[in-house]
């Protein structure tokens, strides 16, 4: 079995219990979009979708409108191309300055997460700031890198970034919805220049599941995050009401969805960015696949105005998304000596 790299070796409290002790009672909740023609059906999913936000910051949908043969051929492209030989992958590997591409030694709060991923943006060019530093106003231009095999990763990829964001912005719209806000409230955040990425995950098999984590605990920062995962299983929520890791099981062509930290902040707090993670196992490999749907590096994120009162005053003052988004990509790519960047940072005091 050999031994382990320490780099990998999650801290005592934080190693997974690979056998649940207890039986799962409440599965996140699994949401149907296929009603969505009837004003009536409408407004029950709006309502399901709230519940959904408010208690467990995840749920599943189905019958979403991403085309199952779509989704199919991403999970094989993305497949083939992990399974190049690592001189291959390494011709599109991410680096300081390009931050897209391969990578195989991210880590989550300083512990190096079991997995291999490959991202791209899903606007070709993308425009984000130079530096994290607040006074350097200058901005740069992401470029996509693709590899050459297999030949048709590309048309693929970008194939399934727009049927996906088709759904981010269907999930968008009911969100708000659910806040009491029109269905397009939050649209302009994102049109033109949205910094959205998506993220293939490959988790190798681990011989050390119960010390390492394939991503260690973490928020995602973004405003909703849409998941595929295969059928092996292996990420965990934390559930609000009792702190334990609760799995959640593959439904066969969900999708997973996560308010992350933006609706939170948004939503000033009614809607919870909850901590996740994925455990690893000894024997099978783990494919996931998900969109992070990012607005425009110009948008200042705070409490929906709408939403406060005297009695639900703004928690957070606000912050600039592409600072915070570049500010966490430095920390993601080298061990830092200080805690990352956290929305809680900019909570305002009660
Ligand atoms: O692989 C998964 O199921 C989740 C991955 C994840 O949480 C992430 O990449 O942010
Ligand atoms: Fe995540």
């Amino acid at each position: 079995m050999g031994e382990i790299d320490p780099a990998f070796i999650q801290a005592t409290d934080q190693r997974p219990k690979l056998k649940p002790t207890n039986p799962v009672a409440d599965e996140i909740p699994i949401i149907d979009l296929s009603v969505l023609s009837s004003p009536d059906e409408t407004r029950k999913v709006v309502s399901e979708i709230g519940h959904a936000c408010k208690n467990w910051g995840f749920f599943q949908v189905i019958n979403h409108g991403v085309p199952l043969e779509l989704a199919r051929k991403i999970e094989e492209v993305a497949k083939t191309f992990f399974e190049l030989p690592a001189e291959e992958k390494k011709k599109v590997k991410r680096d300081m300055v390009n931050a897209l591409g391969y990578h195989d030694g991210e880590n989550t709060k300083n512990v190096r997460d079991w997995k291999e991923v490959f991202d791209f943006m899903v606007e070709d060019e993308t425009l984000v700031p130079a530096s994290p530093e607040p006074d350097d106003k200058e901005l740069r231009k992401l470029t996509n890198q693709w590899p050459q095999y297999p030949p048709e990763f590309r048309e693929v990829c970008q194939e399934y970034a727009r049927a996906v964001e088709k759904l981010a912005y269907k999930l968008l719209g009911l969100i708000a919805l659910s806040l009491d806000q029109p269905e397009n409230r939050f649209n302009d955040y994102f049109k033109d220049q949205q910094t959205s990425m998506i993220r293939f995950n490959h988790y190798p098999p681990c011989p050390f599941p119960h010390l390492a984590l394939g991503v260690g605990r973490h928020k995602d920062a973004g405003a909703l995050t849409v998941l595929a995962q295969d059928d092996v299983g292996g990420l965990e929520v934390k559930s609000k009401s009792d702190g334990e890791w609760i799995p959640v099981t593959p439904t066969p062509n969900a999708y997973i969805i996560n308010v992350g930290d933006i609706v939170q902040v948004w939503s000033n707090d009614k809607y919870e960015s909850v901590e996740h993670r994925v455990v690893v196992n000894s024997e099978k490999e783990r494919f996931s696949v998900p969109f992070f749907f990012f607005p425009a590096h110009h948008v200042m994120v705070k409490p929906l105005e709408e939403l406060l009162s005297d009695v639900n005053p703004a928690k957070y003052r606000e912050y600039n998304w592409g600072k915070f988004y570049a500010t966490r990509n430095r920390s993601d790519f080298k061990k830092q000596e200080v805690e990352n960047i956290q929305i809680h940072h900019f909570r305002l005091p009660e």
